[in-house]
């Protein structure tokens, strides 16, 4: 056991920026976020918070997805930290059921529209990837653009009566269309929040600046083979090494109406406490699933509040605003684009804000 690293999980950690490869392109609005210039779309539109996965991409460095913090004594992985006393830095609960973080955080802009795709449900992540984790994701849009005159939309579900036999047909023609016309095609605007289980189909649209929480692995099936912006997918990254038909397997086939899709994915934010300085809005929480949580503390000018420990660590980001952070009798300061990751031993941490924020609150499993 590392000593010297125990005595970090007493103090926040801010994370050094964690850009990852992604076969669609975007991630001017994560440079807006972060206040970086220019401000410019490419190939690395997703930023990986707090993450000890690594990425799965053809031919890309080993250790990519990993996120790196600031300590004292210099940079590390999270993952190092977290190995040298799993009990103080993630707590006991989630020490001795996961033994890892058990969350993957992002912040994801698109400027296209992503391949259609679908992630792994615990039960298929069990048997077709030896994993303990599937990919149950969700998404709190935080902003949006319009691109070539397109509205920001997701894509998610199928509409009622698709069956595996025409899934597999159109998979076969390649016919892109065809395929996004069996899914339901919805308009999206910055704080809807929507849930996407392992097994449910979906595409996000271009224009798309949000946060998603999920399950910490990087299992993507897809089912077009070249993207919207004309790069051909590997087989690898198609099927993730368990073959076509498995893949088709992936998908759950259980289409339903608009009107259902909505009731069964979307969600809406609820405020769970609030004073004349502070607004607690709870995103995503037991009642959607129990892979992860996510909360939303707004700030007023010169706001503040405390929260107390649950027994888990607790990541959070600053989306807008600037102040001081007080732990452990020290105080620490805030700003736009912060990630900050707050271990198990810590006990009690207060935000006092000198202007208007908005910080994003990730937790591990319930
Ligand atoms: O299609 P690629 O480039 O692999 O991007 C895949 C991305 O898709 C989104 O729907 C989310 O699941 C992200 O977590 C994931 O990184």
């Amino acid at each position: 056991m590392n000593t010297d690293f125990q005595q970090y999980a007493y103090i926040p950690l801010k994370q050094f920026s964690n850009r990852v490869w992604r076969t669609y392109e975007g991630g001017a609005l994560i440079d807006k976020w972060k206040k970086d210039s220019p401000e410019v779309d490419g190939s690395m539109p997703e930023e990986w918070i707090m993450s000890t996965v690594t990425a799965r991409g053809k031919g890309r460095p080993e250790n990519e997805g990993l996120s790196m913090v600031q300590t004292p004594s210099g940079t590390y992985s999270l993952k190092e930290l977290v190995a040298s006393n799993k009990e103080l830095y993630l707590g006991k609960a989630l020490a001795d059921k996961f033994g890892t973080t058990g969350v993957l955080i992002k912040m994801l802009d698109s400027k296209e529209r992503l391949t259609i795709q679908v992630h792994p449900d615990k039960d298929y992540a069990k048997t077709m990837l030896d994993s303990a984790f599937g990919k149950t994701e969700s998404w709190y849009v935080l902003n949006k653009r319009e691109i070539n005159g397109e509205k920001s939309v997701i894509y998610m579900g199928f509409k009622e009566g698709v069956t595996r036999e025409q899934w597999e047909i159109l998979f076969k023609n390649q016919d892109i269309e065809g395929m996004l016309d069996c899914l339901h095609k919805i308009e999206v605007n910055p704080g809807d929040a929507y849930m996407i289980y392992g097994g449910v189909p979906h595409a996000i649209g271009s224009g798309c600046f949000l946060m998603e929480v999920q399950e910490p692995t990087d299992y993507t099936m897809r089912v077009e083979k070249v993207t919207p912006a004309g790069l051909t997918i590997s087989d690898e990254l198609i099927h993730q090494g368990v073959g076509e038909q498995n893949m088709l397997d992936c998908f759950h086939y259980d289409g339903c109406s608009y009107e259902e899709a909505l009731k069964r994915w979307k969600v809406s934010p609820k405020t769970i406490d609030s004073s004349d300085k502070h607004t607690l809005n709870t995103i995503f929480n037991e009642s959607h699933t129990d892979c992860f949580g996510l909360s939303e503390l707004d700030l007023t000018v010169n706001g503040e509040h405390s929260l107390k420990s649950n027994g888990s660590f607790f990541v959070a980001v600053i989306y807008y605003g600037e102040g001081t952070i007080i732990s452990g009798g020290k105080e620490y300061s805030f700003a736009q684009g912060d990630e900050i990751f707050f271990s198990a031993a810590i006990d009690e941490v207060k935000f006092s804000s000198t202007i208007a924020s908005k910080i994003l609150l990730c937790y591990p499993p319930s």
